[in-house]
């Protein structure tokens, strides 16, 4: 393997991005010392467009579509993202080098006055902008109100302490790593609050046709991760996910075999639907499409195309 003088890594710009690709350049300056490895800093649409939510703005790679330029133009080898927004069908020319160790997948409870949802009263306003999460809360919790939160963590938070919402529902993973652990009431069970395909994950894009970088990458696989991940964004991807559809998929290796649950949900909170089921670690594609076949026959189809046409009428 040839190892070149210098990698270029793309990430956006914010503060969580950046632990990302730092975590990931020191990971990397660790194993090749002889290799300059730099960041470039960008601004995605994702984080420019911040007055509506993320199933209006309806764009999937909303947050990668711009570090992928990086990619094709030469100016980056890589680009560092949030699995969980990295789209489930990326296509060629781009490619995932690998996954990373996963952190917490939890959803996360961060509030100044409650300690979890079912403390909540009726009529108390939580924020999120996941329609996943909504749905969720409403089935459980029909007496809350869901409103939007937008924003990135520091924004979100300050929101929360503008007094805006009574709570407001978070990626533990993200929270975590800013070292603002200590904001988080409780973390909500994955059986209470199902986590998007990926969330936790660090997802490496390269060039397809990069072999090299590819190669060089594979020290920073995580087997586990990646085969839970490769399960569950096989479900999104067979149910043409996108985060205008409330659409959930987590998968957990016990004793070598994949245990995969996944979920679609009605926008207006009615009903959910869920399926779940074992298989191999080899298997983790087929098991998501399997799941995802589950789903459909459950009628998860008409779902989808009821939250596509309610995100189009909401634009
Ligand atoms: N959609 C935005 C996003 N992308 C990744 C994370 C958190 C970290 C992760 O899941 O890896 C978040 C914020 C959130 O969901 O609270």
């Amino acid at each position: 393997m040839k190892i070149p003088e210098k990698l270029v890594i793309a990430t956006r710009e914010s503060r969580l991005a950046l632990w990302q690709a730092e975590y990931v350049q020191a990971k990397l300056s660790a194993l090749y010392p002889q290799t300059k490895v730099e960041l470039l800093k960008m601004t995605t649409r994702g984080d420019q467009i911040l007055d509506k939510t993320l199933s209006k703005v309806g764009g999937k790679g909303l947050f990668v579509k711009e570090l992928e330029t990086a990619l094709l133009d030469g100016r980056a080898d890589l680009a560092v993202h949030s699995l969980k927004d990295v789209p489930v069908d990326l296509q060629h020319p781009f490619q995932l080098a690998c996954v990373m160790e996963r952190e917490d997948p939890r959803d996360a409870f961060v509030s100044n006055d409650y300690t979890q949802l079912s403390d909540l009263p009726a009529g108390a306003i939580v924020g999120t902008s996941s329609l996943r999460r909504e749905s969720q809360i409403r089935e459980r919790y029909p007496h809350l109100i869901v409103k939007s939160l937008r924003g990135n963590l520091d924004t979100r938070l300050r929101k929360l302490d503008e007094g805006q919402y009574a709570a407001i529902i978070l990626a533990a993973a993200g929270l975590k790593r800013l070292k603002l652990a200590e904001r988080i009431q409780s973390y909500i069970t994955i059986e209470e609050s199902l986590p998007a395909a990926g969330q936790g994950a660090l997802g490496i894009e390269i060039l397809a046709a990069r072999q090299d970088m590819y190669d060089l990458l594979q020290a920073l696989k995580h087997d586990n991760t990646q085969a839970c991940t490769i399960a569950e964004r096989a479900v999104s991807f067979a149910l043409g996910g996108s985060c205008q559809v409330p659409l959930a998929a987590h998968a957990v290796l016990e004793n070598d075999t994949l245990y995969l649950r996944a979920l679609v949900a009605a926008t207006d909170g009615s009903h959910i639907i869920r399926a779940e089921k074992r298989g191999r670690m080899t298997q983790a594609y087929t098991l998501g499409i399997e799941v995802a076949d589950v789903l459909k026959q459950s009628g998860a189809k008409v779902l989808i195309e009821q939250a596509i046409n309610a995100a189009k009428l909401d634009k």
